[in-house]
């Protein structure tokens, strides 16, 4: 008692000589709590688990993993407050909830949030997906113009070429395939033409010995890879996540230390837009080419509309073109990968499947557009299900851009509303059993699909701001499966992990790839 009497005393000239540091530190921990707590502080009315200081609810996600939105839903109810670092998150896990966020009330959220990974980014910002308002509006309209289907029926004869040459003589391969790898360079040269016009040689037998290619790939996968929401990315990306306003500052210094993961991300991203930039004004330059690939098509679009060329200047055509390239690849190749698994430890549902796609005609019938989307209906269950049952993109990012009344709370403006489409599909209310794979549960007659609320299976999100690229997804998934079926059964590798691990990226991945054998059918 004593002791601390003296320390007090001790204390007390001290206190008076530096009054005017004290005041300013005092200041300066009440400016840091406002700040770290100020974006918490105006959804409190919002029910969710309590966040420690700084790092929120990250640890429920260390100890949940990709599972955790579902247990608070069930915990917290259809909207509930996440906390990711110093970011509340207004996580909407009900159907009809997305409807009113995603269509009703869109003109009061139309954009995204923009994660920090990405606000580092200024290739990845100028894309669709984090442009907003008018500008969005505007790229958007000129893009769906390019998806009219005239012009996605004749993409498929290069899709068919690429997925013969990449699928071919399976059977002699070693015995156990990587399929997440096959895909993703498949579905990375399929976008890779019909974006830029420029064949990547990535999947077929030949593989590219061309330098600039394998470089700018190389380049891609790093930059992309490095996109991380968890604690595992640089150094700015988690202050991001922590503390937002140090993450540009501090980018700033450790983007010029060499062997910082800033430094590498900088160089790689700078180093993509130097090749991007070079592709799309050797482009503009060729106005000769009758080129259908995304990148000239653009170009000519800017060129017949003023308004168009304002908005699309040569570095949001780099930046949405390669977005096509980043948006197009992984996701399918995830999907195509989970049919392929799925499938493949479901024999009763292969045998259906088979015979869909055998009764379909002979093996080198290239089937058309319409064929694809009308001929094969339980190939479109098939595939909807595995969509359900590995949910490529489980979030999906909105911001309010003014106060906005959602599920009975009054959420400010600036609040980040996360759609949890992974929620959804696992929600035994619309998807009885959800941890069976069962296509059936999509067939347009049963009692199941007439009972479940119209947007309880969103994959491709919801809303004008919904996915670009589905009809374009939708036709290569179906002519890569209904290809591979005329030709191989799949069994599962016993080398691969059961059940299969799942990574958290921007999307989900396979931790460990999906190994399977192709065994040839006859
Ligand atoms: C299985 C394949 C795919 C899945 C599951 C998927 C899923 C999604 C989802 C969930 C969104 C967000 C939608 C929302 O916020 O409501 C999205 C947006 C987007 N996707 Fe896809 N996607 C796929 C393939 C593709 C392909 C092949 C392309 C390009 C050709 C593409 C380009 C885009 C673009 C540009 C956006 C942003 C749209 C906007 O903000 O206006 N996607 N996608």
């Amino acid at each position: 008692m004593k002791t601390q009497h003296l320390w007090w005393e001790a204390l007390d000239p001290l206190l008076i000589q530096h009054e005017a540091l004290v005041a300013f530190l005092t200041f300066a921990a009440v400016v840091v709590v406002v700040y770290l707590y100020r974006p918490s502080w105006s959804v409190r009315n919002v029910p969710g688990p309590n966040a420690m200081p700084l790092i929120g609810h990250l640890p429920l996600m260390a100890k949940y993993g990709p599972d955790v939105f579902s247990v608070l839903a069930k915990q917290y109810g259809p909207i509930f407050r996440f906390q990711m670092g110093r970011q509340p998150l207004i996580i909407i896990a009900e159907a009809e909830l997305c409807r009113e966020v995603g269509i009703k009330k869109f003109k009061d959220i139309p954009n995204r949030s923009i994660p920090s990974p990405i606000s580092a980014s200024p290739l990845h910002k100028k894309g669709l997906f984090f442009t907003r308002d008018k500008r969005w509006s505007k790229m958007r309209n000129t893009i769906l113009s390019l998806y009219q289907p005239s012009h996605l029926t004749s993409l498929i004869p290069p899709m068919h070429n690429f997925i013969t040459s990449a699928t071919h003589n399976l059977d002699s391969k070693p015995r156990d395939i990587v399929f997440s790898n096959l895909f993703l360079k498949l579905t990375t040269d399929i976008i890779g033409q019909a974006a830029f016009g420029v064949n990547f040689g990535l999947s077929g037998k030949k593989p590219s010995k061309d330098v600039e290619v394998t470089d700018f790939i190389n380049q891609h996968i790093y930059s992309t890879t490095q996109l991380k929401m968890d604690l595992s990315g640089s150094v700015s990306i988690i202050l991001g996540l922590l503390i937002p306003i140090l993450q540009e500052p501090v980018r700033q210094v450790l983007k010029r230390i060499p062997g910082t993961m800033d430094w590498r991300v900088e160089k790689t991203n700078a180093r993509l837009s130097g090749q991007l930039n070079e592709i799309v004004s050797k482009r503009a330059k060729d106005t000769e080419t009758d080129s259908k690939d995304f990148l000239s098509l653009i170009l000519k679009a800017t060129e017949s509309d003023p308004f168009a060329k304002n908005i699309f200047t040569p570095d949001y055509i780099s930046a949405v073109t390669y977005e096509h390239l980043l948006a197009g690849s992984a996701t399918t190749a995830f999907t195509l990968s989970s049919v392929l698994y799925l499938v493949s430890g479901h024999l009763e549902v292969e045998k259906r499947l088979l015979q869909e796609i055998d009764g379909f005609g002979d093996r080198d019938l290239i089937p058309t557009a319409h064929d694809l989307q009308y001929k094969f209906p339980y190939l479109d269950q098939v595939i909807k299900e595995a969509m359900r049952f590995y949910m490529v993109s489980p979030l999906v990012a909105r911001e309010t851009a003014k106060e906005v009344e959602i599920g009975g709370h009054l959420l400010p403006k600036g609040t980040w509303v996360w759609l949890a489409l992974g929620v959804l599909a696992k929600d035994p209310k619309n998807f009885p059993e959800p941890e069976k794979f069962r296509p059936e549960r999509f067939d347009p007659n049963g009692e199941e699909e007439k009972l479940r609320h119209p947007y309880a299976f969103i994959p491709f999100g919801i809303g004008p701001r919904a996915c670009v690229g589905q009809r374009f997804a939708m036709q290569e998934i179906k002519l890569t499966l209904l290809h591979l079926y005329r030709n191989y059964i799949f069994r599962h590798s016993p080398e691969m992990e059961k059940p299969l691990q799942l990574d958290y990226g921007i999307i989900l991945s396979f931790k460990n790839g999906v190994k399977l054998r192709a065994i040839k059918r006859f």
